[in-house]
């Protein structure tokens, strides 16, 4: 039986900076934001937007534009590492921003919940999802991304922001894509990006792994609880790697292939958290698939061969192929975190559409990462009425609409000091600010749809 993607939604943040007036401003060199990471934009949440509006407005356009039953709809399963509260999840904030909507009690019937490993989140709910539809194939579900990706000023991380999310309906028979039941997985607990909830004491991650240098620079104490993460940009990047290589050739293994993998997908879907990520990050299992290297990761020359690979006229053509596709909106938006792997689909798809090209069939590859780390490599088939599927989602042209605000704006948004909507919207829900105006409702947030 077939199981995957039905409808996709999604909805992201309709601010943003250009990336070289942040350059400017950073004293960075544009050309390495824009073509060495592959940045364009950078979208930021408007003051109205929190995560749960983001997901509220996902899920209601999917809901609207796909003409839901909501009585059909068994579960409601969130991914997300930008919570908003330790007890209540996100999911519970969206059931009853729904029934706000579409009535109360229409959603009564439906498990809720989140699903929170940094940004392999999402996927994890979808593959929880399709094992439920699997075992129940008339019952339909939904998966909902929701993250701010926000960094502190001046970080590293500064120019991968980004915030949105995506729903999407999965079903047996699915209209978009039916993923194979071969999910890779590779595990291991790491320090490489995290948000603690309480000071943890740096005692208690020394050691973890090999990027002690970075732990001894930290303060004692990590202060908390903040938006944004702890990180180690480049030891993220060798965790991406590591995980990512090694659930890709348990996935061989699991197909029990001989060939090259990747050379059966059409195109390639990874997690992007800013849109270079994947090209930057594969030229190893690129090589070491087609065995034109052996592993060796600690020798110099291993790395200084990858280097060489990635630069080669072959990778690009590779990349051109089979990545550009899903790099596309990334660049217009920057890091969704938990949505950044599906919005690479949707990215993806959306190419195909507007150039008219026929995919139903394609085989596309996905490499998924989250922070702490995991990562699950499948694949799915592009199924046959995936462009009607996706007439209502205008993807690109949506992006084209984002407003342009400047550097000082982004910073002041950045630190809060905003009190008015720089794009006040119409027909969403937004966050009422009732919590500034009422000092004694601290943590209390309340959200309303606007006609
Ligand atoms: C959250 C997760 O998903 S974990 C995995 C990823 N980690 C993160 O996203 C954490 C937050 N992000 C970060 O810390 C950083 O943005 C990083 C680590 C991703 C990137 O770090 P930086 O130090 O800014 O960039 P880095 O030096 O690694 O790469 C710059 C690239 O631009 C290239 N570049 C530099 N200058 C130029 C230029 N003038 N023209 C063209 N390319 C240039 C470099 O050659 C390099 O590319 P290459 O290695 O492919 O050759």
């Amino acid at each position: 039986m077939k199981v995957g993607i039905d409808a996709i939604s999604f909805d992201v943040a309709k601010l943003h900076l250009p990336i070289h007036e942040l350059a400017k401003a950073r004293g960075i060199e544009a050309a390495k934001l824009e073509k060495g990471l592959g940045l364009l934009k950078m979208t930021f949440p408007d003051v109205h937007q929190d995560t749960v509006v983001f997901g509220a407005n996902a899920l209601t356009k999917l809901i609207l534009e796909q003409n839901i039953n909501l009585n059909e709809i068994s579960r409601i399963y969130v991914g997300t590492e930008s919570s908003i509260d330790s007890s209540k999840p996100i999911a519970s904030f969206l059931v009853s921003l729904m029934e706000q909507k579409f009535g109360q009690g229409c959603l009564s019937h439906c498990d809720a919940v989140d699903f929170t490993f940094a940004c392999i989140g999402g996927v994890d709910a979808m593959q929880n999802c399709m094992d439920f539809v699997r075992l129940y194939p008339e019952k339909k579900a939904i998966v909902v991304t929701c993250d701010i990706a926000k960094y502190d000023l001046n970080s590293t991380g500064e120019y991968t922001q980004g915030a949105g999310a995506l729903a999407m309906l999965i079903t047996s028979n699915p209209s978009i894509i039916a993923f194979e039941n071969h999910w890779a997985t590779s595990t291991k607990g790491v320090f490489d990006f995290f948000k603690p909830y309480r000071s943890i004491a740096k005692s208690s991650i020394t050691g973890s792994d090999n990027n002690e240098d970075w732990f001894s620079s930290l303060e004692t104490e990590i202060e908390i609880h903040k938006d944004q993460p702890v990180f180690d940009g480049q030891y993220s990047n060798q965790c991406y790697m590591d995980r990512t290589r090694e659930a890709y050739f348990l996935f061989k293994k699991l197909k029990n292939s001989e060939e090259t993998i990747y050379n059966s997908w059409a195109s390639i879907v990874m997690h992007l958290p800013y849109s270079f990520q994947g090209r930057r990050m594969l030229t190893e299992i690129y090589a070491l698939d087609s065995k034109e290297i052996e592993m060796d990761v600690q020798s110099l020359d291993y790395q200084n061969k990858l280097k060489e690979i990635g630069k080669s006229e072959a990778y690009q053509n590779f990349v051109t192929e089979k990545l550009q596709p899903a790099e596309i909106a990334s660049s217009l938006i920057g890091n969704l975190y938990t949505g950044s792997v599906f919005m690479g689909l949707l990215s993806t798809l959306s190419h195909f559409y507007a150039n008219d090209t026929p995919i139903e069939g394609n085989v596309f590859g996905f490499l998924a990462y989250g922070s702490g780390s995991k990562s699950k490599v499948f694949e799915g088939v592009v199924q046959s009425n995936w462009r009607a599927a996706l007439e209502k989602t205008q993807l690109f042209e949506t992006l084209e609409k984002s407003h342009k605000i400047d550097f000082t704006t982004y910073e002041k948004l950045h630190k809060k000091e905003v009190k008015k909507s720089v794009c006040f919207p119409k027909k969403e829900w937004v966050l009422d600010l009732i919590e500034k105006e009422n000092p004694n409702l601290i943590g209390a947030r309340y959200y309303k749809w606007i006609e």
